[in-house]
């Protein structure tokens, strides 16, 4: 009201004089400080203001009755923010704060390089003054923590590849990404209870160990192998160690990297809190002894022969086309590896004694996890999963027996989820099928290691010489090897390679 009448009787710049001097005299006696949190600072937008909103927006779906709302490129998820000219109180540490979202319209003379929104918005936060310095420090630091927070739950998690092979994007990035809707978690997960606390407890004394990584001058990064048979839950487990704790993850395809420089350029465009993820790693290179790999005989030559590259050349970088172990090691532990923090590595490998021990030492993959065939407790998570039965609705005897015949059957996860889904609309059915089927495969594989218990000798001789044969292969890699390599993994998980995708490779 004052200043319409000021409006009517003085000219702009009296009206603006009387009217600071007003505030001023307001202000010294007020027991409260007021912040103007806008939305554009400058030409900049700041990043306070979208905090804020965020950090309002978990108060205000329980406390307000008037609410905007709002999605988010990529995600799934709505928040609840203050509407306009809507105001709240908010506590903290025994402080009590006043928000209020302050929308006006922008004064069309504005000059700006940018268009700019045609309302003025802002949060005005008003404290008292003996709580200045709490407001300003402890309690905005409080509000950015929270509203990353919330921002990493909302956004659905990213998932970036290289298979564009090293070439880049408009933007000078060398990951493609799409959003990550794995729905694997840690409660779908079927493995022993008991391990997998143990890991969710590593991954969070991980995530919220900045200050313990700080104080023991280590990169504050993490590597965990995890190895064991095809189904058995490798890859599920690094989808719910994403979910678990919000990380993107980037899908490392080493065969689509030429170089160890261009391994050092994708690492260096990762994003904190990601996981780095190298699967089959057994399969993607050759993973012999860093001493051979200064030989010119025992790099994995990714390039294809005649492709204008330095076909067979182990340089490690100065254009050389190999990639080498030594090459990967600092890719993940090298002084390259902190460029960023908090980073998680995975390699995931059926053959972990395939591995160089470079590789295996530790320090460097800090956890190696087996991921075994089911056992009775994996079981069980798999049964209330699929079935939705607990303990009590399978009868005891049944359990009983298939608890005996569990380890025997050397089954993956994978194959009883099999089982499972197929017969899930005739749950006792299932059960009774999958018994069956266990029974069936401990039989063989009873019958199988009687059998190689006679043939024992003869297998050790054979198993020598196949061991000659790997080291002869190791030593002494063509152009091309990497194909072989491929192809033999492939042979090995029990995918033919066809034509064409050799014809893929090649290219
Ligand atoms: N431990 C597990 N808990 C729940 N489901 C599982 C588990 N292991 C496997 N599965 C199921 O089997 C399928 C294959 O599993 P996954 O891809 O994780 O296996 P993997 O170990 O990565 O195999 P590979 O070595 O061939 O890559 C998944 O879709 C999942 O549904
Ligand atoms: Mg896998």
């Amino acid at each position: 009201f004052s200043q319409s009448i000021l409006q009517v009787v003085f000219p702009p710049e009296i009206r603006f004089a009387i009217l600071k001097i007003i505030h001023r005299i307001c202000n010294w006696f007020s027991a409260y400080c007021y912040y103007d949190i806008t939305e554009i600072d400058g030409v900049n937008t700041n990043e306070l203001y979208n905090a804020v909103q965020l950090y309002l927006s978990s108060y205000a779906c329980v406390t307000g009755n008037r609410l905007s709302l709002t999605r988010g490129l990529n995600s799934s998820s709505i928040t609840f923010g203050l509407s306009n000219n809507d105001s709240l109180i908010d506590a903290f540490n025994g402080v009590k704060v006043h928000w209020e979202h302050v929308v006006t319209p922008r004064n069309s003379q504005t000059f700006s390089w940018r268009p700019l929104p045609e309302e003025k918005r802002g949060f005005l936060l008003r404290a008292k003054k003996k709580d200045k310095s709490v407001v300003l420090g402890a309690y905005l630091d409080f509000v950015m923590e929270k509203a990353n927070e919330i921002r990493r739950k909302n956004q659905d998690r990213l998932l970036y590849t290289n298979s564009r092979g090293g070439s880049l994007d408009s933007r000078g990035h060398p990951w493609e990404s799409v959003p990550f809707k794995h729905p694997s978690t840690f409660e779908t997960l079927a493995m022993d209870p008991q391990k997998k606390a143990e890991i969710m407890a590593d991954l969070l004394d991980f995530a919220n160990g900045e200050s313990f990584y700080q104080r023991t001058g280590r990169a504050w990064k993490r590597g965990y192998l995890l190895y064991g048979p095809p189904g058995t839950g490798k890859s599920s487990m690094i989808a719910a160690m994403a979910n678990f704790l919000g990380y993107d993850i980037y899908d490392l395809e080493l065969t689509e990297v030429h170089t160890n420089s261009e391994l050092r350029k994708l690492l260096m465009k990762t994003s904190s809190k990601s996981i780095i993820v190298i699967e089959d790693i057994d399969c993607s290179i050759n993973l012999t002894n860093r001493k051979n790999n200064s030989s010119s005989s025992s790099s994995y030559n990714v390039s294809p022969p005649g492709s204008g590259g330095v076909g067979g050349s182990n340089s490690e970088d100065g254009g050389g086309n190999t990639i080498t172990l030594s090459g990967l090691l600092n890719f993940t532990d090298g002084l390259w590896s902190c460029c960023g923090s908090e980073r998680i590595f995975v390699f995931t490998t059926n053959h972990i004694e395939k591995l160089d021990p470079a590789l295996l030492r530790s320090g460097r993959m800090d956890m190696h996890i087996h991921m075994s065939y089911s056992s009775f407790a994996a079981l069980k998570i798999l049964l209330k999963n699929y079935l939705g039965y607990s303990e009590d609705d399978v009868e005891k005897e049944l359990l009983d027996q298939l608890e005996q015949v569990m380890w025997r059957a050397e089954m993956t996860p994978a194959d009883i989820s099999e089982v499972l889904i197929k017969n899930r609309r005739n749950k006792d059915k299932a059960v009774w099928e999958l018994l069956e089927t266990l029974k069936t495969r401990a039989e063989r594989n009873d019958n199988k290691s009687n059998n190689n218990a006679g043939k024992s000798k003869k297998n050790n001789t054979i198993e020598d010489e196949e061991q000659v044969k790997r080291a002869l292969l190791v030593e002494s890699p063509k152009e091309g090897g990497g194909d072989e390599l491929q192809e033999k993994c492939d042979k090995e998980k029990g995918h033919e390679v066809n034509d064409d995708e050799k014809a893929n490779t090649k290219r």
